[in-house]
């Protein structure tokens, strides 16, 4: 049984936990560590964050403090490429990434994980483009002490998945670029895709080694697309993706023979991505509206497709919650 004792009476009791103090917006942060013998000179301290009474308790056989509850649950969660926080403050671990590259979370176990009881792990985004140190999760238990059980238990769920939270890293890659249409190839008007989507790639290590400009022939795209995907790791296409009969380029993707053949998705601006693969290699037709916003639907998929991951006719259209890019606010993958 925990006995409850004033702080003027706790002079050379040891503190069973951190205690933390909150200054408005000023300041949020462990005053007093896990461990630390109360002295005459922090009982006003104590008094003003609001600590009248400490707890002075011997921990049961089956039961877990905080502290050790979180470095258990950490280990359990963590994946490939993270690293947790060293010291447990204030009752929690943090858990980073160690690259740079997406970060993945088994959303479906984390929702078990978190339907325990004490155990609790709140993550950023599944795939959030991550860098190097980037906060990735937290954990900790919701009371000072918790039964074991539900420890052990949410650990196993966490281990058995291998982790809920990773990175994948990003590696070096190269892109051919496809662009489409008979004004841009008749030199009509200039190309500005290129520079358009060579820094967004450059940002995640792609390099565009290779760019053409075709006509509207859906016969020398489709070529073009068979020819790119044995050079490169992506092949990139832009325009000819909308109604007019002009717009012959995602049917030349259709044509090239890719597998998982994906016509437009529930993203705005962006509908009319269009995607597939040849092999692993990735084939990704970008609407025109990628000239002139800053996020379409292809800033959604290209980390994905750059981390080899093939994309399910599901998933995008579980994607179309949230898929109103203008309107949404934050960068919400
Ligand atoms: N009646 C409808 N019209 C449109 C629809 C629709 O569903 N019904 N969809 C709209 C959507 S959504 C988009 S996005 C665009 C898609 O356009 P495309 O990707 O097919 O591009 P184009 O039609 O070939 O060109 C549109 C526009 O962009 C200029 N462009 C194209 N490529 C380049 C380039 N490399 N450099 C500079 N400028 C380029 C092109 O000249 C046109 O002005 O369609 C909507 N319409
Ligand atoms: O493919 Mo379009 O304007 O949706 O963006």
């Amino acid at each position: 049984m925990a006995k409850k004792i004033r702080v003027e009476d706790a002079v050379g009791q040891v503190l069973l936990h951190d205690i933390t103090k909150v200054d408005g917006d000023k300041f949020k942060g462990r005053i007093f560590k896990k461990g630390h013998v109360i002295r005459e000179e922090d009982i006003p301290v104590l008094k003003d964050v609001g600590k009248d009474h400490i707890y002075v308790f011997e921990i049961k056989e089956d039961e877990i403090h905080e502290n050790d509850a979180a470095y258990i649950l950490a280990d359990a969660l963590m994946g490939e490429n993270t690293y947790h926080s060293k010291e447990v403050k204030e009752g929690k671990l943090t858990i980073y990434s160690d690259v740079f590259g997406v970060c993945k979370i088994d959303v479906e176990k984390l929702n078990e994980f978190n339907s325990i009881g004490e155990p609790s792990c709140p993550t950023i985004y599944n795939n959030t483009v991550v860098k190097k140190g980037d906060k990735l999760a937290a954990v900790r238990i919701i009371s000072l002490v918790a039964p074991k059980a539900e420890v052990e238990k949410a650990a196993k769920i966490a281990k058995e998945a291998g982790g809920i939270v990773k990175v994948v890293p990003f590696t070096p890659k190269k892109a051919g670029l496809i662009v489409t249409g008979n004004e841009v190839y008749k030199g009509r008007i200039k190309d500005k895709f290129e520079e358009k989507l060579r820094p967004k790639l450059k940002k995640l290590l792609c390099e565009i080694e290779e760019k053409v400009i075709l006509p509207d022939d859906q016969a020398q795209i489709r070529d073009k697309i068979k020819e790119f995907a044995q050079k490169y790791d992506l092949v990139i296409l832009t325009g000819g993706t909308s109604v007019d009969p002009d717009d012959v380029t995602y049917k030349a993707i259709h044509e090239a023979g890719v597998k998982n053949y994906i016509r437009g998705n529930p993203i705005q601006p962006g509908n009319m991505l269009t995607m597939g693969w040849i092999e692993d290699t990735p084939v990704v037709a970008v609407p025109a509206a990628a000239l002139f916003f800053k996020r379409t639907a292809f800033d959604i998929w290209l980390p994905r497709l750059l981390i080899g991951e093939v994309i399910s006719k599901e998933e995008v259209i579980k994607r179309a919650h949230g898929g109103l890019l203008e309107a949404v606010n934050g960068e919400i993958p």
